[in-house]
């Protein structure tokens, strides 16, 4: 095991940061009509200098319930030695998600869940840091043991135990150096959402999919949901744009309810789709096994994940065939230690991870978890894509970077990506950043519509 330099954690700040995306129906869907891309920016300071960076994804008003969350979190990791933390990390993640008194409002679900989220991926910034290396590197370079130490598998043994994820990682590494060379020779294939927000207009998504065709894109995701009409309109427009080779997706953001969903998707089967995403409630697996029942015949997948709320969920989906295409989201569930668990079972159970991403921060952090996934777990990139969306990557320090061929970079900075440039902070912190002040003057938003 590497001995790591022992630093020790002076502060965690928390910030409010938004981007009034809801000015021009960016990041629109069936259920977010008006949704300002938001996170909640972490900052780990130690006494010795290195500082991590972490975040997870919010909207707008709701950015100021998660803040309270990481505040009220925040003693469990203030004062502590970064070894006290990565030497024994799942006892660690346990101890975070299991404070006797804030542990009522979750158990390991929403707002909470969403704060150890944006705590744990700073602390792996942190971990990047400290070893000198990207975050997908320091994954897959660890020893099995290591890693497998930083998973709680509590609720979870029953798919896989601990035994069995160190087999499974020690099977991979006697290749696992081709597949870190692949990377970081072609990096990882990407899919874009940006061509079929709901609020665009048809002139809007037909120069889009111009736009990212002659990226190199070749596959596409379209938001369903409000109109049944006007979807197979908009599925028409964007075939007669990308083809029929191109692979086409389409998302409904929970909007349905089971029999609504089957029957709508039969009336969108003729375009082709590789899969309808989030068809009903996100916490109802047995709902989204009947749906992956009744679409297997038109070849159209179910996927979900980008609000599944833990390890447990995501188990109950797999055991149940009630998704096709798992899409973890790296700023929920409890950040990087559990979502390594769900990569595990994914593995074991021969389903696909194709992360969720866009968001704020979520293309950053996610490419080094399925880099990771590449390296020492499935071993392939058979039928996996990230999604990739054009939004608040000049923001970032280290932005997520798609090549010619629509692969995503493989990063090479120590650290998850994750660090915010000062002046995005300066503009955007809410609601004293500059550019917020504007707005306000400017009636473009109302304080207290927040
Ligand atoms: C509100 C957001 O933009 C969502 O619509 C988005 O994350 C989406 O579900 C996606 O799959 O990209
Ligand atoms: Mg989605």
């Amino acid at each position: 095991m590497v001995q790591d330099r022992c630093l020790k954690i002076t502060t965690v700040t928390a910030r409010d940061i938004r981007w009034p995306t809801s000015l021009g129906a960016h990041g629109s869907d069936a259920m977010h009509t008006d949704p300002d891309y938001s996170c909640v920016y972490v900052t780990i300071a130690t006494a010795e200098g290195p500082v991590g960076y972490g975040m997870t994804f919010t909207l707008g008003r709701g950015t100021d319930i998660v803040l309270l969350a990481v505040r009220a979190l925040k003693r469990l990791v203030e004062g502590r030695t970064t070894a006290s933390i990565y030497e024994r990390f799942g006892q660690f993640w346990r101890e975070l998600t299991s404070d006797s008194q804030l542990r009522w409002i979750g158990p390991e679900k929403g707002v909470t869940h969403l704060a150890v989220a944006a705590i744990i991926n700073a602390l792996w910034d942190l971990w990047g840091k400290i070893r000198n290396v990207p975050v997908w590197q320091l994954l897959a370079e660890m020893e099995p043991t290591e890693l497998v130490s930083a998973i709680d598998f509590r609720y979870i043994e029953d798919v896989i135990t601990p035994k069995e994820a160190i087999a499974m990682l020690e099977q991979n590494k006697a290749t696992r150096n081709e597949r870190i060379q692949h990377l970081l020779k072609h990096g990882y294939p990407a899919y874009t959402t940006q061509i079929g927000w709901l609020g665009y207009s048809d002139d809007t998504i037909r120069a889009l999919c111009k736009k990212y065709l002659a990226a190199g894109f070749k596959a596409f995701k379209m938001k369903v949901g409000q109109d049944l009409e006007s979807d197979i309109k908009r599925c028409q427009l964007i075939r007669d744009e990308i083809g029929w080779e191109n692979q086409f997706m389409v998302d409904a953001n929970q909007t349905w309810d089971v029999p609504t969903a089957i029957d709508w998707m039969k009336r969108l089967k003729e375009f082709k789709l590789l899969w309808i995403e989030e068809p009903t409630s996100p916490d109802d697996v047995l709902g989204h096994a009947k749906i992956a029942e009744a679409l297997r015949e038109y070849s159209i997948g179910v996927a979900t994940g980008e609000m599944c709320c833990n390890r447990v969920m995501f188990k109950q989906f797999m055991q149940a065939n009630a998704l096709e295409f798992c899409q973890i989201d790296s700023a929920r569930i409890g950040g990087v230690n559990e979502i390594l668990s769900v990569y595990l079972m994914a593995n074991k159970l021969n389903i696909k991870v194709c992360p969720h991403a866009g968001g704020v921060g979520l293309c950053e952090m996610v490419q080094h978890l399925q880099m990771w996934d590449f390296c020492s777990v499935s071993s392939t990139m058979e039928g996996r894509m990230v999604e990739f969306v054009d939004q608040q990557h000049d923001q970032f320090v280290y932005p997520a970077i798609i090549n010619e061929k629509a692969c995503y970079v493989t990063p090479k900075a120590p650290g998850y990506s994750t660090e915010l440039k000062s002046d995005a902070i300066a503009h955007f912190e809410y609601p004293q950043g500059s550019e917020w002040q504007r707005m306000f003057a400017e009636g473009l938003f109302k304080p207290e519509n927040y």
